[in-house]
């Protein structure tokens, strides 16, 4: 069967993180997929939302945190070697929220981590590169990686920079 490019059912996802005085808000996922990891705040789009509607309903349902100037700072795809799904995740970043500190929920634990002290050892493997693009700030980036059955080994990733000006959308 001809594997044509594009042709795979793509899910649309939320990856949220607020980063501010040396400092990134992660939380422990306590449920479901990537349980047991440190991640951003986010989850699937549901039905008429926008990118940037679902990053914020997420992440105030599961850490009670309003972002007050959510940007779009770059896109990330993911494809495993089980899944027919493309899982294409939107990355948002705020350095201005609401309230201060952030309340643990049923799905997430949020932590404070100093940007020298990511846990990288406790997370997706893919996330190494591409969080300083992430916190950065300075360009829009795109990443693609894929997995293989173990969702550990990256078999293949790019990542690209493009100008900031792509957030506008
Ligand atoms: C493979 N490498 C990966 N690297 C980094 N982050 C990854 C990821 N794969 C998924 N993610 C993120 O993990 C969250 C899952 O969310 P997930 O719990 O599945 O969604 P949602 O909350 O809608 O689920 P429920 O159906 O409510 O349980 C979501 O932020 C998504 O961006």
């Amino acid at each position: 069967m001809a594997a044509q490019a594009g042709a795979r059912p793509r899910k649309e996802l939320t990856n949220a993180f607020v980063v501010a005085g040396g400092r990134v808000l992660l939380g422990m996922k306590k449920r479901g997929f990537g349980e047991g990891k440190w991640n951003g705040f986010g989850g699937k789009l549901q039905q008429g939302e926008t990118a940037l509607e679902a990053a914020q309903r997420e992440l105030l349902e599961e850490a009670s945190v309003q972002m007050l100037d959510p940007q779009l700072v770059g896109r990330v795809t993911y494809t495993y070697e089980d899944m027919q799904e493309e899982l294409l995740v939107h990355v948002f970043r705020a350095t201005r929220w609401t309230p201060e500190e952030p309340r643990e929920s049923e799905e997430m634990k949020p932590c404070w981590f100093a940007l020298e002290d990511i846990p990288f050892a406790n997370m997706w493997a893919d996330d190494e590169h591409w969080y300083e693009h992430m916190l950065g700030g300075s360009s829009f980036f795109t990443a693609n990686f894929a997995f293989a059955k173990d969702h550990k080994t990256i078999l293949q990733h790019d990542v690209k920079l493009d100008p900031l000006s792509k957030t506008s959308q």
